[in-house]
């Protein structure tokens, strides 16, 4: 990285500027890594990983993406071609809070070991580990590929049969597959299916064929989510549902500043809300997919997604419309017109709640539990925690170790795992558990494994309901 000791008059860049630097059209790509901001706009497009860099620019610390997509073996060569190709431009401004991130990794209390080297001797094993036994992190990629195939076709089945073949069972095989889609897209906006990155690509898009936008989902998901998850004001995913629902222990009840009766019995309404919250939320999961189908065009036109701003692309906004409108024909118009409005309305019901269900159910209960905050979580200085132990203390597991979960979950039992190695291929998650299981238990930290899903599942819902209890008062208001 640039030689900060030998610079003699450093110049500084604010967050603001940074923003606007995002590869939007028109606009370069600077990236920030370790503090220090690049401009990467002549070889973005030459990355070897795909175009997945673009997401990473313009965003306040991209140093947790940069090491945990690498390994071992290619960090050097991307700091190689970073010192060729990018430009150094300056320092994140000091004011900026998220550039303390990386450079320290202990509490400022002292509460907790230091634990430094945690990531780099956990990923230097895996690593290691991978390549003398498997060939490297995308090992039995043909599997996963293959998969891919074969859940394509299947949807493209199932949906023939449900719009043009007047067929229920095909409705309520459509919302299963839909979820495949779903874990598959998730891997390929991963860069997680293959070695190659048009692989990722064309699974990436998966998301698209299914009514979504891979664009949105991987701002949301890949900066908001991975950079900072459970964090609140930063990771979209621990603000779902407010301000009707809290799923954050931060999630206030009132708006402080507020003193006029209107909102004081809004507040009381969501007081009431929130106390039925866990029955709720699993009732209304079953809209997941319908309002992701809506909510990525309010995204792109407003370029923000809950805390995350988005980079504007004419091509990606024309696009997403065009595959929206897709979407529409096959499953609203084209049975409308075959089979008329009841049938039209039960299927599309059918198959998007069956896929809500599967999809939502098991991500849900991988980071909406009572201990995974970060110990200070109400210290604005928790930010000085090293990234990688950040993700070991707000994530979970559950049924490490099977690999029939990892099949049913899309990998997503192994949450501690993909939140260390979002790139890897799903299938080596249980090969590499045990080694995240040491790593963590030598560096003092805590690594969240629930024996089944429905442990999980139960703990996750009694913690809602906890959060939706909570004491509250509307005193100060008056
Ligand atoms: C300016 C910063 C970056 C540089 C210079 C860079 C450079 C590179 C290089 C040289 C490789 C090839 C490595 C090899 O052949 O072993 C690579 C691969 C890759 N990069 Fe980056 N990269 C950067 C940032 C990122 C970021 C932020 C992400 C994720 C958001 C990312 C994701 C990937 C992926 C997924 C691969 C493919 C790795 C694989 O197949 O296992 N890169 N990058």
């Amino acid at each position: 990285m640039h030689d900060c000791s030998t610079d003699e008059t450093m110049s500084y860049i604010s967050l603001k500027e940074l923003e606007e630097h995002n590869g939007s059209d028109k606009r370069s790509s600077w990236i920030v890594l370790y503090g220090q901001v690049y401009d990467i706009t002549s070889f973005i497009n030459l990355h070897p990983g795909g175009n997945i860099l673009q997401y990473a620019t313009g965003i306040a610390d991209a140093t947790c993406l940069f090491e945990s997509y690498h390994s071992k073996s290619s960090i050097k060569k991307c700091q190689a071609l970073l010192m060729k190709h990018g430009k150094y431009l300056g320092e994140l401004s000091i004011e900026t809070e998220s550039k303390c991130k990386y450079v320290m990794n202990t509490y400022d209390d002292g509460t907790i070991l230091d634990s430094t080297n945690f990531y780099c001797t956990l990923r230097n094993r895996v690593d290691v580990y991978l390549e003398k036994n498997y060939g490297g992190r995308h090992a039995f990629q043909w599997i996963y590929q293959t998969e891919a195939v074969l859940t394509l076709i299947l949807y493209c089945l199932t949906t023939y049969y449900k719009s043009f073949k007047n067929s229920y069972f095909a409705a309520v095989c459509l919302g299963v597959i839909m979820a495949r889609m779903g874990f598959l897209m998730h891997s390929g906006n991963h860069c997680g299916i293959s070695s190659n990155p048009y692989w990722n690509r064309f699974v990436g898009f998966f998301m698209d064929i299914i009514g979504s936008s891979h664009y949105t989902w991987t701002y949301e998901h890949q900066i908001a989510h991975h950079t900072t998850p459970n964090e609140y004001h930063k990771d979209n995913d621990c603000e779902i549902g407010d301000p009707l629902f809290r799923f954050h222990p931060l999630i206030s009840d009132v708006e402080q500043t507020n003193k006029d009766n209107s909102k004081k019995t809004s507040a009381r309404f969501r007081i009431y809300i929130r106390r039925y919250q866990h029955i709720l939320v699993p009732i209304l999961m079953s809209i997941g997919f319908f309002k992701w189908t809506i909510n990525d065009i309010e995204f792109l036109i407003k370029s923000k997604g809950g805390n995350i701003r988005l980079a504007t692309k004419i091509h990606v906004i024309m696009s997403t419309l065009i595959t929206k409108m897709l979407w529409l024909i096959i499953h609203v118009i084209v049975p409308y017109v075959y089979y008329g409005g009841k049938y039209t309305l039960v299927t599309l019901i059918i198959f998007m709640v069956i896929g809500a269900y599967y999809l939502e159910n098991i991500f849900i209960v991988n980071h909406i539990q009572e201990n995974l905050q970060t110990p200070m979580i109400h210290v604005d200085n928790r930010r000085s925690l090293h990234w990688a132990i950040h993700q070991v203390y707000t994530t979970a597991n559950w049924k490490s170790n099977s690999y029939l979960a990892t099949f049913i979950s899309g990998g997503l039992n192994h949450q501690i795992e993909h939140h260390l190695f979002p790139s890897m291929n799903i299938y080596l998650y249980p090969v590499i558990s045990q080694i995240v299981q040491e790593e963590c238990y030598k560096f003092g930290l805590p690594y969240h494994n629930y024996t089944s899903f429905t442990t999980a599942w139960l703990d996750m819902f009694y913690y809602l309901k906890k959060l939706g209890n909570r004491n509250t008062n509307l005193d100060h208001l008056q």
